[in-house]
């Protein structure tokens, strides 16, 4: 356990390690492509280890060092695992690798822990049949583990069911451009998440492949085609970033996170204009953006839908704000790294704070912070519980963050780079 104690202002320049999603995408790309490629700014993470681990398995060399990993990608020609690939609770790699495994040959599982167990991939195992791929989930959940046994993918046309994650539809264009014929792909009801398959859909451009698609990211036709190697420069983790602008925010103080870019590929990176919406200043200066926290800050109305990881340290802002905070669209956060909807009230109301929970919305009605208390803060094994309620730290005494270790996931030197906050 750790206790975060309570500064005056921050004021501070950071800079995040890697985006983790960026990472996972040009690990994939790199492997897929023909000829050597360079990751620069990869994010070194539990996550990005499972990915990079699991391609070994599949006769990918990643050489990874201090600030560019070296892929020696198999043009799509991949070796048989011979052990099941395990991928701990990394949603992106559990839902991308198992496409990625369905082009090459055998018989083999992927699994997870016990949460990832929990995570539907359904739709996508259903899509994934649309395209000849023999795959089951072993206990017959609709989640990991699953039993695949590989023989390419054959495209045409196929359908992806109505489902809760955006890295269903990531998954499938990642590797459509390796089927035997060209691909289509008609995904049934809204798409959440957006900006990751806008991202998804970046990234496989920079390595060669242009995908036609239409704007709701409902129906796509992928060519035939091969990655090209490339050198490919990996934008600071926006997600991350959003507990540094926070920190600026309930302090009234300045932080300016210098390695992500305006504009970003990651969607994340546009909480910075909401906290400005909700009262502070934001400024692009040196490359990076700055906010500035001001005394006041107001509750605002917002469709969250498209920005899922910051919804806890929104909601952690919200509650030093004043007025209510209205967090919409936000269902699919119940099966994240734990039920993050509930888990965030959970702890805010251990807190002090006055929350309503809905089944795809969150009320928070803040009153400047006055009615919060410190509290031991139970993480549920997930990295974004741990760093957004250490925001809340900053402000107000006796904040104990339970199970600190989970930043590893995606952060694993947050604690030295809040610490210098303070
Ligand atoms: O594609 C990605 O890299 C991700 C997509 C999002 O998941 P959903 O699409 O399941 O919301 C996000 O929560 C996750 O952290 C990373
Ligand atoms: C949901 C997350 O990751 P994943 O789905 O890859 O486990 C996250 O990092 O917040």
């Amino acid at each position: 356990m750790i206790e975060i104690k309570p500064v005056s202002k921050v004021d501070a320049t950071v800079v995040v390690p890697g985006s983790k999603s960026l990472t996972q995408r040009a690990l994939i790309a790199a492997a897929l492509a023909d000829g050597t490629s360079k990751l620069i700014g990869p994010l070194a993470s539990e996550d990005t280890s499972y990915t990079s681990k699991a391609l070994e398995q599949m006769g990918i060399l990643v050489e990874r060092g201090e600030n560019s990993w070296v892929v020696h990608g198999s043009g799509g020609k991949l070796v048989t695992p011979e052990e099941d690939i395990f991928l701990g609770n990394n949603g992106t790699a559990t839902r991308f690798l198992t496409s990625v495994t369905a082009l090459g040959q055998g018989d083999f599982r992927i699994d997870g822990e016990e949460r990832m167990q929990e995570r539907p991939i359904g739709p996508l195992m259903e899509a994934l049949q649309g395209w000849g791929v023999d795959i089951a989930s072993v206990n017959g959940t609709g989640c990991p583990p699953l039993h695949l046994k590989s023989k390419g993918i054959t495209g045409g046309a196929t359908i992806l069911p109505e489902g809760k994650s955006s890295q269903y539809v990531s998954s499938l264009l990642l590797v459509a451009p390796y089927a035997a014929q060209p691909a289509t792909l008609e995904v049934n009801g809204e798409v959440l998440s957006k900006p990751y398959v806008a991202m998804t859909l970046s990234v496989m451009s920079d390595f060669g492949v242009s995908v036609e698609c239409n704007e709701a990211f409902t129906s796509f036709t992928i060519p035939q085609g091969c990655y090209r190697a490339m050198e490919y420069e990996i934008e600071g983790d926006a997600s991350n970033a959003s507990y540094f602008w926070a920190a600026a925010a309930i302090t009234g103080g300045r932080v300016t996170v210098a390695n992500v870019p305006v504009p970003s590929l990651q969607g994340d990176a546009d909480l910075a204009p909401l906290l400005a919406r909700m009262g502070c200043e934001i400024s692009l200066d040196g490359g990076g953006i700055t906010l500035r926290g001001r005394d006041h800050l107001d509750g605002i109305t917002v469709d969250m839908g498209n920005m899922p990881d910051v919804v806890p340290t929104l909601a952690v802002v919200a509650a030093f704000a004043h007025g209510k905070t209205v967090i919409t669209n936000i269902a699919h956060l119940r099966i994240k790294e734990c039920d993050r909807l509930s888990a965030t009230l959970t702890e805010l109301t251990k807190m002090g704070a006055r929350v309503e929970e809905g089944d795809d919305f969150m009320v928070i009605h803040g009153d400047g912070g006055a009615c919060l208390h410190g509290a031991e803060i139970e993480t549920y094994n997930d990295h974004r519980m741990a760093m957004s309620f250490a925001v809340a730290g900053l402000r107000v005494p006796g904040v104990k963050i339970r199970g600190e270790n989970c930043v590893a996931k995606s952060f694993p030197t947050f604690w030295e780079s809040f610490g210098e906050l303070g």
